[in-house]
């Protein structure tokens, strides 16, 4: 096994993934640094979800390399890795998945509430992350009586509240208009910057990917390359992937 470069907090070398035979991977390498907003853009079907699902020990390539800083997922059983998911890791899937007996702050507070913390202070915590994503007057009403951006902001919510090292989202704001996406996204990217959480992402929309550090983009599971995002402008990028396909 080779050891992960120190400055990536996540590493992934050569992962190979074949659902049912259907080649979704093709021996993917990346690295993502700490505090790094990392797109990983590609058509439908070019693998962006399975990569996502990998990277997050969600799913276990048939082959290659997952570590999280100097901890390899690949070769965890399926309890170390799901303890992982739930103390180190964040995830916003592109359906909100809000439970629906719960009001908005309950949905947001759940992962504290799950941690034990108290029910006043995980209130508390989740009300201020709602303000923070404009979603301040969902806090009382149940994901019926709301639209999907504000189910979403609360899924935002309820992702960043335990501020995980590590959050991935996948393509979270597909199911949104697209005026809706690209401000929920903003709000999003903000709020990881101000908090160094690392973000990896995946989007078929080139107006999201740009709100990144840097872009990687697949297709039919295969690395096509990666491009220092805004390296023309200078404003937000920062240097390229640490490794290449
Ligand atoms: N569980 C599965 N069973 C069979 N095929 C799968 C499975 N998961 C993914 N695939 C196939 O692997 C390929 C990559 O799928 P994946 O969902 O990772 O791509 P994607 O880029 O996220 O696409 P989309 O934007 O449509 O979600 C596709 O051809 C898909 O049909």
């Amino acid at each position: 096994m080779v050891a992960p470069p120190d400055n990536d907090v996540l590493w992934a070398r050569a992962l190979h993934y074949s659902p049912n035979g259907s080649p979704a991977l093709q021996g993917v390498s990346l690295g993502v640094r700490e505090g790094e907003i990392l797109a990983v853009c590609g058509p439908r079907g070019s693998g962006k979800s399975s990569l996502l699902r990998c990277l997050s020990g969600r799913l276990v390539p048939a082959e290659g390399e997952v570590w999280f800083n100097s901890t390899p997922l690949h070769t965890m059983d399926r309890h170390q890795r799901e303890q992982l998911r739930r103390e180190r890791f964040g995830w916003i899937g592109t359906e909100p998945g809000l439970v629906p007996e719960l009001t908005g702050w309950e949905n947001a507070a759940l992962p504290l509430l799950l941690r034990g913390a108290a029910r006043s202070a995980a209130k508390n915590a989740a009300l201020d992350w709602l303000d923070r994503l404009d979603a301040g007057d969902c806090a009382r009403r149940r994901p019926h009586q709301l639209r999907q951006d504000q189910c979403q902001r609360i899924a935002i919510a309820r992702a960043l509240i335990t501020l995980p090292p590590l959050l991935f989202a996948d393509e979270p704001t597909a199911a949104l208009h697209r005026a809706d996406g690209n401000q929920v996204l903003r709000t999003l990217t903000a709020a990881a910057r101000s908090h160094r959480i690392t973000v990896l992402m995946t989007t078929g929309d080139p107006d999201i990917a740009a709100l990144a550090d840097r872009t990687v983009h697949l297709l039919d599971g295969r690395r096509i390359g990666a491009t220092p995002f805004h390296a023309a402008t200078g404003a937000e990028g920062r240097d390229a992937c640490s490794l290449s396909v």
